[in-house]
């Protein structure tokens, strides 16, 4: 057991989907995995371990912000020497070309976020993807017709509400994407620990056209990205 997570030893897979809701990830346990078990109920974080298409899988809530997924992709990297993961959001669009229900495969990650001027002293590091996922995401993502697929840079925010929405004009002027708030803190947690990692987003909100999803969708109908995620991470196994 870690600190957040209450899994035995070997409970946890080589390969993890995290989403930040935690409902979500019982969504896809249920959904996608066979003989899905729960290893996880601390702080109601819910964690599970299955298979898809033979290859064993896990599925843990990191919680929203980059904080939290920090307090998670540590202990799953550290402690259950996680190989990969691939966080399955949701995000807000910023360009207009990007509709709702599109999804973002995130090349690299950009912030506002303090974590990293601390961890580089104040330099500018470039949280990126792990190439072989981006590249088997995008393949998987081409081959379907059900969804429309992005490949560029995310923007991972502290604030959802932010005082500071236009700082968002330089972002997109310089080719960010979409707006979410976990995938920099990933990205820069698994080149520390040698790992890979992925963040795929569906687009939940946007922030030019005023369009929603409902919570139950953001719950419950992200299929595609789910299935382009596995399809991704099962591919390095
Ligand atoms: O749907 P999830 O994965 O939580 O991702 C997005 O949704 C939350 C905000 O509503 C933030 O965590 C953001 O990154
Ligand atoms: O607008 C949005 C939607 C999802 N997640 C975010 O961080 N922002």
């Amino acid at each position: 057991m870690s600190t957040h997570i209450g899994a035995e030893p070997g409970a946890i897979a080589p390969h993890v989907l995290m989403p930040g809701d935690p409902l979500r990830a019982k969504w896809i346990a249920e959904t996608f995995l066979d003989a899905a078990t729960g290893y996880n109920e601390v702080r109601g974080m819910l964690g599970f371990t299955g298979t898809w298409r033979g290859h064993r899988i896990s599925v843990q809530g990191s919680g929203m912000g980059q904080p939290s997924f920090a307090i998670y992709a540590n202990e799953l990297f550290d402690q259950y020497d996680v190989q990969s993961v691939v966080r399955v959001g949701s995000c807000g669009a910023l360009v207009e070309k990007v509709g709702v229900r599109d999804v973002i495969l995130a090349s690299g990650a950009c912030t506002d976020s303090g974590m990293n001027r601390v961890r580089f002293h104040g330099l500018d590091y470039a949280p990126v993807a792990d190439f072989g996922l981006l590249r088997a995401a995008y393949d998987a993502a081409q081959a379907r017709d059900d969804v429309t697929a992005w490949t560029g840079l995310i923007f991972s925010g502290d604030q959802f509400y932010t005082p500071r929405p236009d700082l968002m004009e330089p972002m997109v002027e310089h080719g960010v994407l979409g707006v979410e708030m976990e995938a920099s803190a990933l990205y820069t947690l698994a080149a520390k620990y040698g790992r890979r990692a992925l963040a795929i987003c569906t687009v939940s909100d946007h922030m030019v056209t005023g369009e929603e999803t409902t919570a139950l969708e953001r719950q419950e109908t992200f299929s595609a990205m789910v299935e382009i995620a596995l399809e991704a991470v099962t591919s390095q196994a």
